[in-house]
This record gives structure tokens, C-alpha cells and sequence, in this order.
């Protein structure tokens, strides 16, 4: 299990740029390689129009000034102003067409970091806050737009834009072009030596605003809480902690990158100087006329350019790849519980559930959870695991939908281990009412459907009605098309309850199971609830958790459960002639009643 992980903790950081993650792009990139060719041609006839233009300069200087030949001034200025329509329209079916395929690509890979995430088990979300999850499917994707977009528009080109300049210096004169590339060297070497801090600067802002995003986000959740404490001003102290540490993070990066920029200029400017003082001098037995220094100044702009931007790109990519890093390593996450090699489909089931000597802990090198739990249940039966908190009913359910993976021992269904058949095959075929009732935003209509997606408005009412729901949701200003909040926050807990209660007894499960899901229902509703239930429990079997034993009395089976243990076993009148503990329990629930 991933090391668990609070808003006041950064995540491991990776020491060196991982070359891989850049690669992995390249990946998203292929299947828009079509778009990327003809963007290649288009950039490759900018670049030449960008050659062309300081040579037409090279003219002007040269032939046309010193002879004042308007013929030739005419059709250069002609030239000119075709290339300059050309290259603008150019430019801008460039920007429209990079800016698509990077969006195209971001919206592959926030598909797959969406489509993996719901496939994660329990455990991933157990170990980390929900808004560190957030913040890479929704920021760190958008950061990596802006570089995909702008900065790879600018880069191809840049790159293009950089070689045809330098083999045309070359071809105009060998010697000046040499004398041009004497500072590159220190360019690299100021760029590489500032990528260092400048990576680790990013990554710690992401780390940064990484926690401040769960913060924020545990925040809202928590609010109602916070208010009820009037805790308003320690959440206020923390924020302004987070917020703090996410601006001296963020300026830092500033500090580091802003270096970048007159580094760059500096030794640009020093270069074209130097192309002066050699044109000027005739230094090294250079000898070129003024167009050739002009022009050679404006292919030393021409190159210095591309390399200014192909600089800042680099310093995209480093803050991308600190953003990178998180992605991938959530995409490589792999689902502890998943489909075995050799996983087959559950067929229809009975509803025979085994635990055959169960051990269970959460965490590899933890404290078992489960102790031999051996329990044995006969199609069509109810179960209910009763006992104190924490003692392990509700990591018992969560085995037999495989939630998690048992230690030792094994679950089976119809003699079929869990492990053994596909998640899918196996979880639609058990109806699970975990104790956060969850309802989407939408309607009511559409969160009982969740348990059935085909399902008519006639099932849906039957559902609603079964479960005794129906009489409230009509009570509602548009009844079935009352629009809810997300986790039903305009509903009352007893109301989500009832309207889970319909979705999952619309999607018509052989195996129910539910965890405390009545505890929120008034002693009237339940009533009613518990006539509808009992025909729609007829040949399911069930497992009901619930703290309050009267809505178990009638089960076929109760078990005791204590330190993850099955003490006591055996129905109702049973269990109370034993006068052990679920009789304490029975006789104390009895006492406070009375009280
Ligand atoms: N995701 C988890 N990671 C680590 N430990 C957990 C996790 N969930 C539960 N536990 C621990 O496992 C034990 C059993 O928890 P479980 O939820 O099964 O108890 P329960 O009997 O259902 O309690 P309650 O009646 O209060 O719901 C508890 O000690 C709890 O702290």
C-alpha cells in the first residue's frame, strides 16, 4: 500500500528529470502524427521565408542602395510583401493546429488518468487526500496544455528555424558563422546549469500546491463541522500557513527562472557585437561586404531567436516534468485488486457465501484486522453482524465484494474463491449500501438508475415504491426530477438512505449487502421499509450491519463480531437464551429504550 500521506506532508520527489515521463508524451503524440507532418511542412516553409528575408536585405544593401536600381527595389519589395502574407497565414494555421493536437493529447491523457483513478482500489484512496488526486487530473494537466500548446508550437519551428539559419551562415560565409557560434558553448552551459535548481524549485511548488489543494478541499467537506466547533479561525491559521508556503515555493521558481532571461540576452548581445567588431575589423581574415554583415546580423537574431525560445521550452518542460512525474506515477499505480490472468466470469449465482478461516489486515506489516473469521451461509438467508465499532463488520463485507484481498484464508462465492472471477461478473451481482450513502448530482430519477442503467420509469417508481420511498420523493417540488446536490446535501439523511435503498434494489442483486443503511431511517419509515424489504430479501442472500437490533431481530443468522472475531452465532432467541454478549448488548439497547 502507497505510503499514507496528509495535507501537511510533500510527496517523494524524484532526483533527476525522468527521461522516460518526457518520453511517455511521445506516446499521447503518435496518434496525431498526420496533423503533426503537415504542421512540419507548413513550419519548415516558414523557416525558409525566414532565410529568405535577411538575404533580400543583403541585396538592398549591396545592389540596390549604392546602384538606386527601382526595377530591382520594386520586385524585392513585391517579394517581400508576398512572403509576409504568406508567412503570417502561416503562422496562424501553426498556432490553431499545434494548439489542437495538444489538446487533443491532454484530453487523452486526462481520459486515461480518469478511467484509471475509478479503477484504483479503496487502499489508493485510503492513502492519500482526495484533493491531491484532484489536483492532477484537473491543474497539473492544464499546466502541461499551456507547454504542449504554445510551447511546442514555438518549439517546432524554433528547432526548424535554428538548423536552416545555421547551414545558411555556413553556405554565406564559413568563418563569421564559426565566429558566430563562439559563445554557444557558455549558453549551454548557463541553461544547464540553472535546469538544476530550477527543477527542484518546481517540484516543490507542486508539492506545494498539491497540499494546499487538499487542504482546501478536505475544508469544504469538513465545513458543517468546522462551523459547529466555530473552528473558523485554526482552519484560517493552516490555510494561511499552506498559502504561504505555496508563495514562497512559487517565488522561488521566479527567482530561478527570471535568471534564465538575462543570461540568454546577454551572451546574444555579446555575439552580435562580436559579429561587428570581426565584419568591421576583419578580424581572423574575415572580409564581407555590408550587406553580408547586416544580413549576418539579422541570421544572428534569426538564430539567437529559436535558441531564446527553444530555452524557455526547456524550462517548461522542467516545470512539466515535476508535473509529469505526479501523472505517470498515478497512471502506473496499479490496481492491487484486479482481474486475475486467468479470471472468468462469475456465472449467476445462488447466493452461497463461504469464509473459509479469514485473516485480513489493511496494511501488509499491520495489525490483523480479521482473525479466522469462518462463516458459512446458505443461499437466500439474512445475516447480520452486530458488535462494538471497530471490530471488524464492515472490513468483513468489504471482502466479499473484494474491496480488498484477504491475507489468508479465502471468501467464495457458490464455491467460486473471488479472486478467481472477474471484478465486473462478481460486483454486479451484489448490491452494496456502504454506510456513506453517496448521491451523484442530478436528479432523483437518475440516482436511483445508477443501480440500473437500462431501467424504465416504471421499474424506477416499483424500486422507489418497494423501499417505501416514493411517498417523499412525490412530496418533493418536481418529484422524481427534484434536482439534488452532490451527496444530496438538500436531502435528509434518512431520505438518501431511502433512495439508495432504491438503486440497489433496482439493480436486482443476488447478494445485498447493507451497512447500517437503515440507522438514518426514523422508527415509522423503517417500519414500512422493513414490510417492503422482506419480499424483495426473498431469495437473496443478505448481510445487514446495523447498531440497532431491532431491525435485525428477524435475521436468519446473527453473528457477534469482537476483535475480529465471530463470538457468539446463532439467530435471535438464540443468542439471547445463550446470555452472553449479544444479550448484554440486546439487554443495554433494551435499557436505554426504556429509559
Ligand atoms: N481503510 C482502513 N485502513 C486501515 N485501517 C482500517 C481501515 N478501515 C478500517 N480500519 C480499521 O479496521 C478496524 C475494523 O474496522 P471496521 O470498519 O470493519 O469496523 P466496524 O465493526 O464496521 O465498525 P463500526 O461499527 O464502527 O462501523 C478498525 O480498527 C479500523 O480502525
Amino acid at each position: 500500500m502507497a505510503q499514507r500521506n496528509t495535507f501537511r506532508d510533500d510527496e517523494d520527489l524524484e532526483e533527476k528529470i525522468n527521461m522516460r515521463d518526457l518520453a511517455r508524451v511521445g506516446v499521447y503524440l503518435k496518434p496525431y502524427m498526420a496533423r503533426v507532418v503537415w504542421i512540419l511542412i507548413v513550419v519548415a516553409a516558414m523557416g525558409c521565408i525566414n532565410v529568405v528575408e535577411p538575404y533580400l536585405t543583403k541585396i538592398m544593401i549591396d545592389s540596390v542602395i549604392p546602384a538606386k536600381n527601382l526595377a530591382l527595389l520594386g520586385e524585392l519589395v513585391a517579394l517581400l510583401a508576398v512572403l509576409i502574407v504568406i508567412y503570417e497565414f502561416g503562422l496562424r494555421y501553426r498556432t490553431v493546429e499545434i494548439t489542437r493536437v495538444g489538446q487533443l493529447m491532454l484530453k487523452d491523457m486526462r481520459r486515461d488518468l480518469f478511467t484509471h483513478i475509478q479503477t484504483l482500489p479503496f487502499s489508493y484512496f485510503d492513502s492519500r487526500p482526495h484533493g491531491k488526486i484532484l489536483i492532477r487530473v484537473v491543474n497539473y494537466v492544464n499546466t502541461l496544455s499551456d507547454t504542449l500548446s504554445s510551447g511546442l508550437v514555438n518549439v517546432i519551428s524554433d528547432v526548424f528555424t535554428f538548423f536552416i539559419t545555421l547551414v545558411v551562415m555556413f553556405v554565406v560565409d564559413w568563418r563569421l558563422a564559426l565566429y558566430s557560434l563562439a559563445l554557444f558553448p557558455l549558453l549551454i552551459a548557463w541553461v544547464l546549469g540553472l535546469q538544476h535548481f530550477q527543477r527542484r524549485a518546481y517540484q516543490v511548488l507542486s508539492n506545494k500546491q498539491s497540499n494546499l489543494n487538499a487542504f482546501i478541499h478536505e475544508s469544504i467537506a469538513g465545513v458543517k463541522t468546522t462551523q459547529t466547533f466555530a473552528r473558523e479561525d485554526t482552519q484560517f491559521r493552516t490555510f494561511q500557513e499552506q498559502q504561504g508556503a505555496v508563495r514562497s515555493a512559487w517565488m522561488r521558481t521566479v527567482h530561478i527562472q527570471t535568471l534564465m532571461w538575462p543570461g540568454i540576452q546577454t551572451i546574444s548581445v555579446m555575439t552580435i557585437a562580436f559579429i561587428y567588431y570581426v565584419g568591421v575589423t576583419g578580424f581572423g581574415g574575415v572580409e564581407v561586404s555590408t550587406g553580408v554583415l547586416i544580413a549576418f546580423v539579422g541570421y544572428a537574431n534569426n538564430f539567437w531567436n529559436p535558441v531564446i525560445s527553444i530555452g524557455n521550452f526547456y524550462n517548461q518542460l522542467i516545470t512539466c516534468s515535476a508535473y509529469l512525474e505526479r501523472i505517470f506515477e498515478t497512471l502506473d499505480v496499479q490496481p492491487e485488486i484486479r482481474n486475475a490472468p486467468d479470471a472468468v466470469d462469475l456465472p449467476q449465482i445462488e447466493g452461497r457465501v463461504d469464509f473459509n478461516d479469514v485473516v485480513f489486515r489493511y496494511e501488509p506489516d499491520g495489525r490483523n484486522i480479521l482473525n479466522l473469521v469462518d462463516l458459512h451461509v446458505e443461499p437466500g438467508k439474512t445475516i447480520a453482524l452486530v458488535g462494538p465499532t471497530g471490530a471488524g463488520k464492515t472490513t468483513i463485507i468489504n471482502l466479499l465484494s473484494r474491496f480488498y484481498d484477504v491475507a489468508e484464508g479465502s471468501v467464495t462465492i457458490d464455491g467460486h474463491d473471488v479472486r478467481s472471477v472477474t471484478l465486473e461478473s462478481l460486483r454486479r451481482q451484489m448490491g452494496v449500501m456502504l454506510q456513506d450513502t453517496f448521491i451523484f448530482s442530478g436528479n432523483v430519477r437518475e440516482n436511483i438508475r445508477y443501480g440500473k442503467l437500462d431501467a424504465t420509469d416504471e421499474e424506477i417508481v416499483a424500486a422507489a415504491k418497494a423501499v417505501h420511498a416514493h411517498e417523499f420523493i412525490m412530496e418533493l417540488p418536481d418529484g422524481y426530477d427534484t434536482v439534488v446536490e452532490e451527496r444530496g446535501s438538500t436531502l435528509s439523511a434518512g431520505q438518501r438512505q431511502l433512495i439508495a435503498f432504491a438503486r440497489v434494489l433496482l439493480a436486482d442483486p443476488r447478494i445485498l449487502i447493507l451497512d447500517e443503511a437503515t440507522s438514518n431511517i426514523d422508527t415509522r419509515t423503517e417500519e414500512a421499509l422493513q414490510a417492503g424489504l422482506n419480499h424483495l430479501l426473498k431469495g437473496r442472500t443478505s448481510f445487514i450491519i446495523a447498531h440497532r437490533l431491532s431491525t435485525i431481530e428477524n435475521a436468519d443468522e446473527i453473528c457477534y463480531i469482537d476483535h475480529g472475531q465471530i463470538v457468539e452465532q446463532g439467530n435471535h432467541a438464540e443468542l439471547l437464551a445463550r446470555h452472553g454478549a449479544y444479550y448484554r448488548l440486546y439487554e443495554s439497547q433494551y435499557a436505554m429504550i426504556k429509559v
